[in-house]
């Protein structure tokens, strides 16, 4: 009998919050617009990379990005944005925010994209943990600035997404929550990058800045 009563609490709270953001949405599609259209086209832009430079062999689903705790996030800031827009309808409605977001959106696809196509082959979704005959040390393009281009891409794009529905909960949970990741990450990467390519890469590091803001 409480469990019946929990789920349908529940039902009426997603239908509630559904209401919310379709009302959201009529009020202000700009804003939902942009955000769909963002995610559209990250996730369409990395399967068809990895396709071109790997082909249809190694690519699977998972090239699409889609992981549990990124599905999270999306729904975390959907969900701000919906009851923000209900109980403080004004705080959406700056849209100059909005195009501060689209300009992060947009820098931090072509920060990303650059990463990718500077290193083809050598970009791969997942870390590589043995060296493989053909990955090579690349160091040219946009690598000569940024050891990490594609995380510092996604890093801005993932806050962007925040800026441009203006969810300041959000904004602040992201930027956290994606720093940590990367930072932890970088140090995995690079644990094996070091194994890889061993001085080339000392010298590298030793030279060119990661890109993530306080990672060395
Ligand atoms: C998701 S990609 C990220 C690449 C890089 N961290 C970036 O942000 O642009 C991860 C793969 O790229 C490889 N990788 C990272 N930096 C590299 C570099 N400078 N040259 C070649 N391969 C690299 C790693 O070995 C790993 O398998």
């Amino acid at each position: 009998m409480m469990k019946t009563v929990n789920a349908c609490f529940l039902y009426d709270q997603i239908s509630a919050s559904f209401d919310k953001l379709l009302a959201m949405a009529i009020a202000h599609p700009a804003q939902l617009i942009c955000f769909f259209a963002a995610l559209f086209f990250f996730h369409a832009s990395e399967f068809l990379l990895a396709l071109f430079f790997h082909g249809p062999s190694k690519v699977s689903s998972s090239s699409l990005l889609f992981s549990k705790q990124y599905l999270f996030a999306m729904v975390c800031g959907l969900l701000e944005y919906s009851i923000e827009g209900t109980f403080v309808p004004e705080l959406k409605s700056n849209m100059q925010i909005s195009y501060i977001g689209v300009a992060l959106v947009i820098t931090g696809e072509a920060v990303r994209k650059a990463a990718i196509l500077t290193a083809r082959q050598n970009f791969t979704h997942d870390i590589k943990i043995f060296h493989r005959e053909n990955h090579e040390l690349v160091t040219r393009g946009i690598y000569r600035f940024f050891r990490h281009p594609s995380y510092l891409g996604f890093f801005l794009w993932s806050i962007g997404t925040q800026v441009l529905l203006i969810n300041p909960l959000c904004i602040v949970g992201y930027t956290l929550v994606t720093w940590r990741y990367f930072s932890q990450r970088i140090l995995y990467e690079e644990f094996f990058l070091r194994q890889f390519f061993g001085r080339q890469y000392t010298e590298y590091a030793n030279r060119v800045s990661s890109g993530i803001p306080f990672v060395k």
